[in-house]
């Protein structure tokens, strides 16, 4: 730890999709040391992603200790831990035992794809979509649920038996964490819940008619508590320590990024893009191909709103072009390249690799390079790789504003793709307003930071964690009206093109 870091602290573990990692922080938000350590992706099918999570929950304790290790303090100077978490991820363990029943499905994962049609033609899409928020999508946790119980021998009948306990990863985290067997607390938090098809967006409960829908017992659900507020006490490294906050990662890089205001919005760009708006106490209906989801609940406060868009392959395709094309060599590489030339060229590349998310939510889709001719060189690739992510953020932000009314003045920004300066002039430009990156760029776990330090009194209130928030770079819009309307029009005829690509689901 540096002199100009003066405990006590609060902790937070990040378990994200490729990685599980936790940072400490000091009062003024600022990062004291971070551990992090990545897990197995499994792919047993095309199509299909797992995770181990008993490797997982190794890797979070190794974390935790490697963070305190680091930052050369004890428990005993760590007020609270705060867990954010890779949101949908699915689990189900055996109670008495603490063992998976099964890896975990994780986020990206279709193999519910016909399930969710076949629930689609039986129930509806507007029930769920009204009661829950989200469109039936294989992407969310209840129909993950449902194919575990159709699928695991046996488990269904162990599971109405109250044997078997559900979770996404922060009830998984926050139950080895409290004692696992040995009473660990099997609760979720709102954000998080209201990832899984099941809860209830108005009531905050679950939706019992909805459950019975999906063919899920309410016996394996978790008790789902506010954001903000103490679930029990640490065992282990941080024993006695509060856990005490939980949220989605992308609902705690809003509150990391102090969006607290109605209006406010930001944009996580890492292995996918998640835009989340700020819409206040009200849950805002979509019909323009977002979701509505809650954005945070401090302790017994009303919950806070937000409209998301997701977008499931923005960081990913960049590692694409190098993996798998061996066009860069690294991630930053693509700067460079897309760089070297004026523009794409008449390339455009829709990366509709498993389908396309917001805002049309279409599983048929698959990629596409459109306007291909000689004259395109792989600089000009890198140029429409990067003005993929570009054009996927205009899409929502213009389903954002029709859903909400509300226009973005500025747009906050985290996350790895953000060190990429073309990129994020390019959003700017495409969006026609003003992008802003903080000091501190780790602001998911900041935000399970913020909440947990706001649980236990660490920090006062809001207003104080905002005073927190520095600029560290803006970029804002420079592009011609007329170019930036004809480039759209020919994004969006090559997004038709993705379309109806698989004629019929597995
Ligand atoms: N300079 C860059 N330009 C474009 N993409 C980048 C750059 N640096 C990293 N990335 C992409 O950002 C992603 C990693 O960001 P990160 O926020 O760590 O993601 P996650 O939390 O989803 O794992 C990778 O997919 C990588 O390809
Ligand atoms: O773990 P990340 O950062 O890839 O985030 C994944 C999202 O929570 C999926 O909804």
């Amino acid at each position: 730890m540096s002199d100009t870091h003066t405990g006590p602290f609060i902790a937070a573990i990040d378990q994200g999709t490729t990685s599980s990692r936790c940072i400490v922080f000091d009062k003024d938000g600022r990062i004291v040391s971070v551990d992090q350590k990545e897990h197995e992706q499994i792919f047993p099918k095309p199509g299909w992603v797992e995770h181990d999570a008993a490797e997982i929950w190794t890797n979070v304790q190794r974390v935790v200790a490697g963070a305190l290790a680091q930052a050369g303090i004890s428990k005993d100077d760590v007020k609270a831990l705060g867990i954010t978490n890779q949101r949908e991820t699915t689990l189900l363990w055996d109670k008495n035992t603490g063992q998976p029943v099964h890896n975990a499905i994780v986020w990206q994962d279709t193999r519910t794809d016909a399930l969710c049609h076949e629930l689609g033609r039986n129930v509806g899409q507007d029930r769920f979509r009204r009661q829950t928020g989200l469109p039936l999508a294989s992407y969310f946790a209840g129909p993950k649920i449902r194919w575990l119980l159709d699928n695991v021998e046996g488990l269904r009948e162990r599971a109405e038996n109250g044997e078997i306990l559900f979770g996404t990863m922060d009830s998984w985290v926050i139950w080895n964490l409290t004692g696992g067997v040995n009473g660990g607390r099997h609760v979720t938090d709102v954000t998080n819940a209201s990832r899984t098809m099941l809860m209830n967006l108005h009531s905050m409960e679950w939706d019992e008619s909805i459950c019975q829908s999906m063919g899920v017992p309410t016996a394996v659900l978790p008790e789902i508590r506010s954001s903000a507020e103490v679930y029990g006490e640490a065992t282990g490294a941080l024993a006695g320590v509060p856990v005490a906050s939980a949220l989605g990662d992308q609902q705690a890089a809003l509150f990391g990024q102090t969006c607290f205001d109605k209006g406010e919005a930001k944009s996580t760009y890492g292995t996918g893009t998640f835009l989340l708006l700020n819409t206040g106490h009200e849950a805002v209906n979509s019909y323009n191909g977002l979701l509505t989801t809650v954005g945070y609940r401090i302790g017994e406060q009303k919950p806070v709103y937000a409209l998301e868009g997701s977008i499931a392959v923005t960081g990913s395709l960049v590692q694409w072009m190098r993996d798998q094309m061996g066009l860069i060599n690294s991630a930053a590489e693509i700067e460079t390249l897309a760089s070297s030339v004026e523009d794409n060229g008449g390339a455009y590349f829709v990366p509709a690799f498993s389908g396309l998310f917001a805002p049309y939510w279409r599983s048929d889709a698959r990629g596409v390079i459109a306007g291909l001719t000689r004259y395109v060189t792989k600089a000009h690739l890198a140029r429409a790789v990067l003005e993929a992510t570009a054009w996927q953020t205009r899409e929502i932000v213009d389903a954002m504003q029709k859903d909400s009314g509300v226009e973005l003045t500025a747009l906050k920004v985290d996350g790895g793709m953000t060190s990429n300066n073309l990129l994020m002039q390019t959003i700017s430009d495409f969006m026609d307003a003003p992008v802003v990156r903080p000091m501190v760029a780790e602001t998911t776990c900041l935000g399970a930071a913020y909440a947990a330090g706001l649980a236990v009194g660490f920090w006062s209130d809001t207003d104080e964690l905002r005073a927190n928030w520095k600029r560290a770079a803006e970029w804002t819009p420079r592009m011609d009206a007329a170019v930036r309307d004809r480039e759209y029009k020919s994004w969006l005829k090559a997004v038709e093109r993705t379309m109806g690509w698989i004629e019929e689901e597995n």
